[in-house]
């Protein structure tokens, strides 16, 4: 559960338990504060004038009780209200009485005469986009050069979906409690926090299991313990055989790149699987990689009759056209789990139910493994699947998880944060990765490194969620100047430090 991510209304449960089992809300109020004290101290240690921003609700609260210990400090601080004091309730009124400086209301507030603003104005309360004065004042702030301290969430950050609601803060760091929420990793929430510290202000890990939350970080707590990393000895077909089908003779590079991860991240074995105008193209670029013809379907037919080729990549360079249908079918109605990316997915586009009805009738056959099929798309190729949802009124996470509920599949939503999702409800966002990896192929690997946890049989999720985030890690140790072909070369740094960790 360490990996786990609060939405607000979670969040306000977890508060709610904390409370019930014997801390009194103005206890939580007064740690958090503390917390936000802390981090004025040490990251804006020599902000000489503090202005803290409060709002109408108990983030205003953290934001006097914060203004009431940095006062005690000696610091230099002043008090902008959106609502008088006394018009607050419950833990909030509290923190304001117990406030004796300064004060004013926020009409009066001017960026440009502090060295740090704390903005208290909404956190994990906000309900609506932000209008009128409101929105006024966030833009005379983002335009000014002085640094922000958020506290919770920027200001018109959704802690549900990461959207600007109306106007936004942009922080320069986030102090937020307990748990990350999924707007400080889902974009462009996560753009907006800027540097996120997480405190503890007392509230149990225990409660988790009562909440039973359904979003994660996309961290190794999450699923390494499902993962079969080749330690000791064993025979390669322990670890499986990856399948990646290869397009047309002038479209091979992108499978040959995926079956290069799929061996890279751990596979047993690789194979290509070649039409026969491309098996001398293939041919003179394959080494550790093995090459296969498939001609058409019936010949796919009997090669899928050796049961240990465990987990096919198709879509890479493919083409988009019928042969791309039948192969996705006739590979999962054998009961193999299959990445389907790129060209497969498009494939797809004006029978999508003829795919989710396969993956369903896969998925039924299969036992804890997870569903049969992964769908590896970005913005673009979601719409062509999922047009409704594209469109709909949701964060990724749910668009996500609705998609994969459809599908029967695990969903792949990729971007700088890229979304996992499972048919069973379960979310998990990842923040592993740098602005390298949008170059060309790197997609291509991504599918590559899927299948090789499939093939060492890790269950659908998990697979994907550690392939998600060692791609990032991968791009993360190459650094700037990754193409494409650097990521499956850095694979076994990231392996070598998920074995010691
Ligand atoms: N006991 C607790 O529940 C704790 C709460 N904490 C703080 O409390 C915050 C949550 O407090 P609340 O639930 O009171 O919520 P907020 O303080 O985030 O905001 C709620 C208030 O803002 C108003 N509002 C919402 N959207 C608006 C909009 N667009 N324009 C104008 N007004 C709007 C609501 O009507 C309500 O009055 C957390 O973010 C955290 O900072 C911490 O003190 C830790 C303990
Ligand atoms: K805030």
């Amino acid at each position: 559960m360490d990996a786990a991510l609060l939405t607000p209304t979670e969040m306000g449960e977890a508060d709610r338990l904390t409370i019930a089992a014997g801390t009194p809300g103005i206890v939580l109020m007064e740690r958090a504060a503390k917390a936000v004290a802390d981090a004025v101290e040490t990251g804006f240690g020599d902000a000489a004038r503090i202005a803290l921003l409060a709002g109408p609700g108990n983030n205003g609260g953290d934001a006097y009780a914060a203004a009431a210990i940095l006062e005690r400090h000696g610091r230099d601080v002043r008090l902008f209200h959106l609502v008088p004091s006394q018009e607050l309730t419950g833990d909030a009124a509290i923190a304001a009485k117990a406030y004796g400086g300064q004060a004013a209301p926020l009409a009066d507030f001017q960026p440009q005469e502090f060295d740090l603003v704390v903005d208290g104005l909404f956190g994990a309360g906000l309900s609506r986009a932000l209008e009128g004065k409101v929105v006024d004042l966030v833009d005379q702030l983002n335009a000014s050069a002085v640094p922000v301290l958020a506290i919770d969430l920027p200001s018109g950050i959704s802690g549900t979906s990461g959207a600007v609601l109306g106007a936004a803060i942009e922080a320069e760091a986030t102090v937020s409690f307990f748990r990350r929420k999924p707007g400080h990793l889902l974009e462009p929430g996560r753009s907006r926090c800027g540097r996120v510290a997480i405190a503890d202000i007392g509230i149990e890990a225990d409660v988790l299991a009562e909440i039973a939350p359904t979003s994660f970080e996309n961290r190794p707590a999450l699923w390494r313990h499902r993962l079969m990393l080749p330690t000791q000895a064993g025979h390669k077909y322990d670890r499986g055989h990856a399948v990646v089908f290869s397009g047309p003779a002038s479209q091979t590079g992108a499978a040959r790149m995926a079956a290069m991860a799929a061996l890279r991240g751990g596979a047993g074995l690789a194979t290509v699987f070649s039409p026969a105008s491309a098996i001398l193209v293939n041919a003179a670029h394959l080494t550790a990689v093995m090459l296969k013809r498939c001609e058409n379907a019936a010949e796919l037919e009997t090669l899928l009759e050796d049961g240990r080729m465990n987990a096919f990549v198709l879509g890479p360079g493919f083409g988009a056209g019928e042969g791309a249908r039948a192969y996705a079918e006739a590979v999962l109605s054998a009961g193999r789990r299959l990445v389907l990316d790129a060209d497969g997915i498009t494939a797809f586009q004006d029978m999508p139910d003829a795919l989710f009805d396969a993956a369903v009738a896969a998925g039924n056959g299969r036992e804890d493994d997870g569903p049969a099929l992964v769908l590896t798309p970005h913005a673009g190729e979601f719409k062509r699947l999922f047009p409704d949802l594209a469109e709909a009124e949701l964060g990724k996470a749910d668009r996500a998880r609705k998609a994969a509920a459809r599908s029967n599949a695990v969903v792949i939503l990729k971007g700088r944060d890229t979304v996992i999702a499972a048919p069973d409800g379960r979310a998990a966002i990842n923040a592993t990765g740098t602005a390298w990896l949008a170059t060309a192929g790197s997609g291509d690997v991504l599918a590559g490194l899927v299948a090789a946890q499939l093939a060492q049989n890790t269950p659908t999720f998990e697979a994907a969620c550690a392939a998600v985030w060692m791609h990032g890690k991968a791009a993360e140790a190459f650094g700037p100047g990754l193409i494409a072909e650097d990521l499956p070369a850095m694979v076994p740094k990231v392996l070598a430090d998920l074995i010691a960790f």
